[in-house]
């Protein structure tokens, strides 16, 4: 149950509705219950005595007692669901809330099609906590004792087979269950988790897969995951199946020993023969309503796996972050003796680097492919959080800073760069919500896309553009952003070169006065810079103007005379 106890924290803040809806179910049962007792009672009335009187006082109860339970169980009903989806919205905001911190590491940790259905599908589970864990014994054990309580001013021995056909009935039939459930299953949730993981992995990979005729194998995979689903789903069917069969049975059995019993003491004069119907009836009623209580073990079990795998997900704790915001006006950046490795890695992508990156300056990081380029960006746009050493914008430490304040200062444009499902326009408002039509089409124009039309639909993920036309889309996105510092990890690296210097260009001649830190394959055109870094094996082998280090005739040089030589 303790895995359960955040849900129901989150359940419980709707008290009021939770409590309404516990009060309606109570009225609907207890009037289910009253109007069998009621029509046992009449059938009695009706063959031992001629009372009219008595007979039209029942009939009208009947009506109303009818009236009654539908009405309550219409409230019930509104306000146990208008619970549940609020505590389904509390869930979302608190897991989304626990998550973000943890993003991007936690894309090493879990594939996406497993967080998919972790996120969507177990919180989508969770639904049935409050109405089928919950509150089916909280109402069932308010309307049994009460029923128990008024056939005790009857019949103590009948009162005692009900309280003990209930203990039966919403407890230990259950809990037997519950406990079977947990030893036997439990593999349905983890089974659609690598379903989803597999069906992604396919869509994703559709391409490659049929490249390298491997289509059949992964549909074959694919056909063997979801089979074991349906067998899992199937298995579980039959469990709820039969635990509600002995449920009803022992329902059944109950109501049996009621009517023994309570003849039992007609024939020896301790109960009035005009109230065993009743009696009956009553029995018959509240036992009818524990139904629900089958499906119980299957859904506990279910909610507290799906509150496992979600809190599994979420239970590491985020990296403290800041809360100071950076200063308006021209900011540099400081990496000092920085050390980074990734989760699980021997080696340091990036090894005791420092730099320092001033105010409208121009600085290219190059080296081989694996040097350690993208990781830098990423400590320098504070996406982790550093092993070692010190990183520092605008004078302030960045553990100081609140993330969103570094972000919302950069224009950047990473390797890979998002596209969402829609037009070029609604891509474009991502990075500035108020830009104008004139606004956006001029940054287009600034990236040669002077003819994608804003209205241009958009697939997923932008395919149906080519790789250079996604990263002119990217950069026009930042550019539109308009911020002074600039982090570009290989911006043009699909773009034909000379498109890709005009593009340059621009981009120098817009941010004049602005800082640039920008990853180059090309050494061409690094004159322009202020600054190179050259990177290998995660650390900087060599730093300085493009001049100082062709005229040191090391590292940079080697590279550029290897370039030449293979381009000449
Ligand atoms: N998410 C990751 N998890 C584990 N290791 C990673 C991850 N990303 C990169 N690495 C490793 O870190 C090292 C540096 O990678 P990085 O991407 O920073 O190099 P790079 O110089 O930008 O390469 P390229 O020029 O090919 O883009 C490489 O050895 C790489 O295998």
């Amino acid at each position: 149950m303790n895995e359960l106890k955040h849900v129901l924290r989150l359940t419980l803040i709707e008290k009021k509705d939770v409590a309404t809806a516990i009060f309606f179910g109570f009225i609907a049962g207890a009037a289910s219950v009253a109007l069998m007792g009621s029509s046992g009672y009449l059938i009695s009335k009706a063959a031992l005595t001629s009372h009219m009187t008595t007979l039209v006082v029942m009939a009208a109860c009947l009506k109303l007692f009818g009236f009654i339970s539908a009405l309550s169980r219409y409230g019930e009903r509104l306000y146990s669901h208008r619970a549940t989806f609020t505590m389904l919205s509390h869930l979302r905001v608190s897991f989304f809330d626990r998550l973000a911190p943890l993003a991007p590491g936690i894309f090493g940790k879990y594939r996406s099609g497993d967080l998919l259905s972790r996120i969507v599908g177990d919180v989508e589970s969770l639904q049935n906590f409050l109405l089928r864990v919950f509150y089916p014994p909280v109402v069932l054990g308010i309307v049994f004792l009460s029923t128990i309580f008024f056939s005790s001013f009857f019949s103590m021995g009948i009162a005692a087979v009900m309280f003990i056909g209930m203990l039966l009935t919403v407890i230990v039939v259950p809990a037997l269950f519950s406990i079977r459930k947990r030893r036997t299953d439990g593999k349905t949730r983890a089974k659609r988790g690598s379903l989803a993981i597999e069906a992604t992995e396919f869509l994703y990979g559709f391409r490659d897969l049929k490249i390298h005729q491997q289509l059949n194998a992964k549909e074959q995979q694919l056909a063997n995951d979801a089979a074991q689903y349906n067998e899992s789903q199937r298995k579980e069917g039959l469990e709820e199946n039969l635990a509600q069969s002995i449920n009803s049975l022992v329902a059944l059995l109950v109501s049996f020993f009621v009517l023994g019993v309570g003849a039992y003491f007609v024939a020896a004069g301790e109960l009035n023969g005009l109230y065993l119907a009743m009696l009956v009836m009553i029995s018959i009623a509240a036992f009818e309503n524990v139904a629900p209580m089958a499906a119980f073990p299957a859904y506990f079990e279910e909610s507290r796996k799906a509150a496992v795998r979600l809190e599994e997900i979420v239970a590491e704790p985020a990296a403290p972050r800041g809360t100071e915001q950076l200063p308006e006006g021209p900011l540099d950046i400081k990496l000092t003796r920085a050390s980074f490795s990734y989760p699980g890695e021997k080696n340091a992508a990036v090894d005791d680097v420092s730099l320092h990156l001033k105010p409208g300056t121009k600085t290219a990081i190059v080296g081989p492919s694996g040097s350690g380029k993208s990781t830098l960006m990423q400590l320098l746009l504070n996406v982790f959080p550093l092993d070692h050493g010190q990183l520092s914008i605008g004078g302030i430490p960045a553990e100081k800073l609140q993330q969103e304040s570094i972000w919302q200062k950069m224009n950047v444009v990473l390797q890979e760069n998002h596209f969402f499902y829609g037009t070029v326009r609604s891509n474009l408002l991502i990075a500035d919500p108020e830009a104008s039509d004139e606004k956006m089409e001029l940054a287009l124009a600034k990236v040669q896309l002077e003819l994608f039309p804003l209205s241009m639909a958009v697939e997923e993920k932008g395919q149906n553009l080519s790789g250079g036309q996604k990263q002119r889309l990217a950069i026009a996105r930042a550019l539109l952003k308009g911020k002074s510092l600039w982090l570009l990890d290989e911006p043009v690296s699909s773009v034909d070169s000379l498109t890709g210097q005009a593009i340059y260009e621009e981009l120098f001649q817009q941010g004049k006065g602005d800082m640039f830190v920008t990853i180059s394959h090309d050494l061409a055109g690094l004159e322009k810079m202020d600054q190179i870094i050259v990177m290998e094996n995660g650390r900087i082998v060599e730093s300085g103007s493009y001049q100082e280090l062709m005229e040191r005739k090391s590292y940079f040089h080697q590279l550029k005379q290897i370039e030449n030589s293979v381009f000449a």
